[in-house]
């Protein structure tokens, strides 16, 4: 019996003919943060889009201790759930009508105690609640994406850079909310660009290079690697 919530063993992807994952393995304990971090075009959303099932790997994908279910209702269903890079609201409807979208899966009931804690944890939206989505600011579309997702209910968030396009002072807003978010034992799987302050609040670090792991270990460990601080964790605020 393994005691981890997620197994990726040896995940290749290809596009075409052009191989961008070449045997991907990572582990993931129940409750923890886990942080993938590399440059643009490292292969970091072609992972998790293969994690969720939405385009087609090979290699052994392992949740909750079983093969993963193969198709993308089923992981949903089995708790998993995507926060892509582009959101993906519905900026003609309202903030609580996207929200509302997130439980679909969900009774009434429970849409309605979900909706509740929401609004609790993300009170700016509960202030907006009538507002177009797409008249939000880049931070409370951010909010608005991680609250649609926690309506699911979710045991594991694959999160895809909720950083970009924020200023500073927002992306540090945003990643204390997914802290946060740990404490209700839900896991996150995130993956940066904005290493510093990704490994800041996770407990393991995978660093992806050109579709290759080509560093892991606890975050501390590698939010303090000198060979990563030229390429990754110079500077403090990247944006992009
Ligand atoms: N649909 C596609 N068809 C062909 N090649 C693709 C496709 N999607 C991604 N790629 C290529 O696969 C590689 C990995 O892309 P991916 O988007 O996973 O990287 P990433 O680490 O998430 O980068 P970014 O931070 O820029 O999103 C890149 O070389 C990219 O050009």
């Amino acid at each position: 019996m393994t005691d981890m919530l997620l197994e990726v063993d040896g995940l290749h992807v290809s596009y075409g003919k052009a191989e961008v994952l070449h045997g991907i393995s990572l582990a993931m304990k129940p409750g923890s943060i886990l942080t993938v971090i590399g440059a643009n075009g490292a292969g970091k959303t072609t992972l998790l889009n293969a994690i969720m099932g939405l385009i087609p790997s090979t290699g052994q994908i392992r949740y909750n201790g079983q093969p993963i279910p193969r198709t993308v209702e089923a992981r949903v269903a089995a708790g998993l759930c995507l926060v892509p890079e582009k959101r993906e609201l519905f900026g003609t409807m309202t903030v609580e009508d996207n929200i509302e979208l997130g439980g679909f899966l969900r009774s009434k009931h429970e849409r309605e105690q979900m909706q509740e804690e929401v609004y609790q944890r993300f009170p700016r939206l509960a202030e907006r609640r009538k507002q177009l989505a797409g008249t939000l600011s880049g931070g409370e579309r951010q909010m608005l994406a991680l609250a649609r997702a926690l309506m699911s209910r979710p045991r594991l968030l694959l999160l895809d850079e909720p950083s970009l396009g924020l200023a500073p002072k927002i992306v540090a807003d945003i990643l204390q909310i997914v802290a946060e978010l740990r404490t209700t034992g839900v896991s996150i799987l995130l993956v940066e660009q904005n290493a510093r302050a990704a490994l800041e609040i996770a407990d393991e670090g995978y660093l992806v290079e050109l579709g290759e792991v080509r560093k892991s270990g606890p975050a501390a460990e590698l939010a303090n690697d000198p060979s990563l601080m030229e390429g990754y964790l110079g500077r403090q605020d990247s944006e992009d």
